[in-house]
């Protein structure tokens, strides 16, 4: 159901925006100072943007443009009211064709520009012109003509490095920097920031009046330009474990991102702000303490109204869905067991009807926690947002006892999800170690990421054959699953077996069957398994007593242990601060063991996955013994 748009700004949110007026004449500063940037524009960002022009069309936006009549070129040029750097997303470059035929190419660049090349009839030379973000979010209202739709082909934002140009490593440095910076809300807006609310000095005996830095201290505030080392191994060759190489010669190159935690200075007043949480996808044990956490936070900073979105994104437009108010009181004791408190759903997100409903709720900060597919309803609601200039801040936490969100080092739940599967693990090992010539056989979750299996594995140290969707192998034949199998049995009398959900599945028939969100549902691989290990002993007159065991459910119903339990504070936390600090269309992680902020496209590009030659899952084949199935 669309709920009906309030129109435009809310009251609370236009006095905000009233302050605007309050700056007008700093603003027209800013905007004369921008003026003269443009006109001495740098031409290194120049040649940047010619230099990634690719032909290779990947995705497709749609992006309303404004056309304007620049006086004094004769040529039509387009204009983009609410593009910035960070609405193109992953795309370095979006070329546009306009109704009237003119070819338009845009692109985003570090620093605040958005380059924009043009091309059309009645301009014979291409030309790259780079207008001020004012330009970019207002118009020239003179000689805005009525927005015209356009279909928008987003172009691969890969840097195609040459590596004998002695700068391709600043090239590089720089493409990473913009993929990575963080989009804020001042973006779209002139906002001055206030001092944050944000202090735990209630809690303290205070060192004294006047030292202000140790009540920074004591506040743990992060300094807005404090960055994490992503990656800490420098790889000598290319031939190293798990070696993720730029260069040919494995250079050292620097992957930098924006450290998470409280900032000093807000760009919303607390008083003012209504949050929402909203949890989407499959459980995951955590999802409670993160909840938690992120209403304990917004009661520090001072917000009052708190609200739990039920059943994921479906809580927005489905009848009699009511949103739940949240407060310390409420979330308490939430953690104490597994499952969420607000309740999950799949499917039925429909970006501009969630907008819509966010618009009529009121709501200025918006907490997803889901996996990848919530990641990107979460960004796209981000974009959407500020398409209707709306202030509001979109942050997500990722949450998957998969695991497969990239540049993490673990997801929350994943560890509690590990520790119950092994229990299962050991079930098998108990049943099949008690029964003559017994089998175990173990099926765990991990769709298209084997991590669950492969730790769970490492962990038990009871499992001999470890099957992940990374790796391919054989049930049949000489070298494949089922003879070593037969030859466990023959050496020492029984074996368990761990495959995750997704292994196996160019051995079964295709479905192509989805779930309500869209995701493929699998063949299920540890029936299969089941059944060819019953039938080839079965075959070789060979006695075999298996036991299936598929506590999938059971390992992500269950309540965070104290691992995850500190890792969801943690990011229940950070989501918080981010919001407060501006940002927006950011998730909150821990990477390379620090705690970092993400821009979610770059999160979510593909799954994460098990590197076959990495180092783990080589000591997992170690601990399992397990040979090659080809
Ligand atoms: N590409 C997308 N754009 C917008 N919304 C999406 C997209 N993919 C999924 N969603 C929405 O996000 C929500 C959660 O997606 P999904 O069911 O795939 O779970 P998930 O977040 O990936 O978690 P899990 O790890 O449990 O699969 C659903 O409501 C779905 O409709
Ligand atoms: O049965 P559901 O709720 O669709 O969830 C199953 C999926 O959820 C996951 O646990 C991810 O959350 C996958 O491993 C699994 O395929
Ligand atoms: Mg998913």
């Amino acid at each position: 159901m669309a709920l009906s748009l309030a129109g435009g700004h809310h009251p609370r949110r236009a006095a905000s925006c009233g302050r605007r007026s309050g700056q007008t004449a700093s603003l027209r500063a800013k905007r004369e100072t921008r003026r003269d940037d443009r006109a001495g524009r740098s031409p290194l960002a120049l040649s940047l943007a010619r230099a990634v022009v690719s032909d290779d069309l990947s995705s497709f936006y749609t992006i309303r443009l404004m056309q304007e009549r620049i006086q004094g070129s004769g040529a039509d040029r387009p204009e983009a009211p609410y593009l910035d750097r960070h609405s193109v997303t992953r795309s370095a470059i979006v070329e546009l064709r306009l109704i009237s035929g003119q070819t338009v190419s845009f692109m985003s660049l570090s620093g605040m520009t958005v380059a924009l090349k043009t091309s059309s009839s009645s301009v014979t030379q291409q030309q790259w012109w780079h207008p001020t973000r004012d330009q970019c979010q207002y118009g020239l209202r003179k000689f805005r003509q009525r927005p015209v739709l356009l279909r928008v082909k987003a172009i691969s934002g890969k840097l195609d490095l040459d590596f004998s140009d002695p700068s391709w490593k600043q090239k590089y440095q720089e493409d990473w920097d913009r993929r990575f910076s963080l989009p804020h809300i001042t973006d779209i807006y002139d906002l001055e920031p206030r001092t944050t609310t944000f202090s735990l000095k209630k809690n303290r005996t205070p060192l004294g009046d006047g030292d202000v830095s140790s009540t920074d201290m004591r506040n743990g505030y992060v300094n807005k330009d404090d960055r994490a080392l992503l990656k800490v191994i420098k790889y000598a060759s290319p031939n190293s474990a798990g070696a993720e190489c730029i260069d040919p010669d494995c250079s050292w190159v620097e992957h930098w991102v924006h450290r998470a935690g409280p900032r000093k200075e807000i760009y919303y007043e607390p008083e003012e702000v209504k949050a929402a949480i909203v949890t989407c996808g499959g459980l995951c044990p955590g999802l409670n303490d993160v909840i938690r956490q992120i209403v304990f936070t917004l009661e520090t900073y001072g917000v009052k109204n708190i609200v739990g979105i039920p059943f994921g994104y479906r809580g927005f437009f489905e009848k009699g869905l009511k949103e739940m108010p949240l407060s310390r009181d409420v979330v308490e004791n939430i953690n104490l067991s597994g499952g969420s408190f607000l309740g999950v759903s799949r499917g039925g997100a429909k970006t501009s009807e969630i907008v819509d409903s966010i618009q009529a709720r009121r709501i200025d900060m918006l907490f997803v926690i889901g996996g990848n597919g919530s990641h990107a309803g979460a960004n796209a609601i981000h974009e959407e947002c500020r398409k209707r200039k709306l202030k509001v801040s979109i942050v997500a936490v990722p949450k998957t006892i998969d695991n497969d969100i990239l540049f993490m080092d673990k997801t929350f739940g994943f560890d509690t999800a590990v520790e119950e599967a092994q229990r299962a693990i050991n079930s098998a090992y108990i049943e099949a170690r008690s029964a003559y010539h017994g089998i175990g056989l173990v099926k765990l979750m991990g769709r298209s990421s084997g991590f669950i299996a492969m730790h769970a594995s490492l962990s038990s140290g009871q499992i001999d054959v470890c099957l992940i969707p990374e790796v391919s192998f054989t049930l049949d034949g000489e070298h494949g699953v089922l003879q070593h199998l037969e030859h466990l049995l023959n050496t020492k009398g029984f074996c368990v077996i761990c495959v995750a959900e997704g292994a196996g599945q160019d051995l079964l028939q295709k479905s192509n069957a989805t779930d309500a969100s869209g995701n493929v549902i699998l063949s299920d691989f540890g029936v299969h398994m089941q059944q060819k290990i019953k039938k080839h002993f079965k075959d070789i007159g060979v006695p075999a007593d298996l036991k299936y065991i598929d506590p999938t459910y059971m390992v992500r119903a269950c309540r965070a242990n104290a691992s995850d339990a500190i890792l969801c504070t943690v990011l229940g936390q950070n989501a918080v601060h981010g919001a407060f600090a501006g940002f927006s269309g950011i998730t909150s992680g821990v990477c390379n063991t620090h705690y970092v902020y993400l821009p979610i496209p770059e999160v979510i590009t593909t799954p994460k996955h098990v590197n076959p030659n990495s180092r783990m899952w080589h000591r997992c084949l170690t601990s399992t013994g397990q040979p090659d199935f080809h």
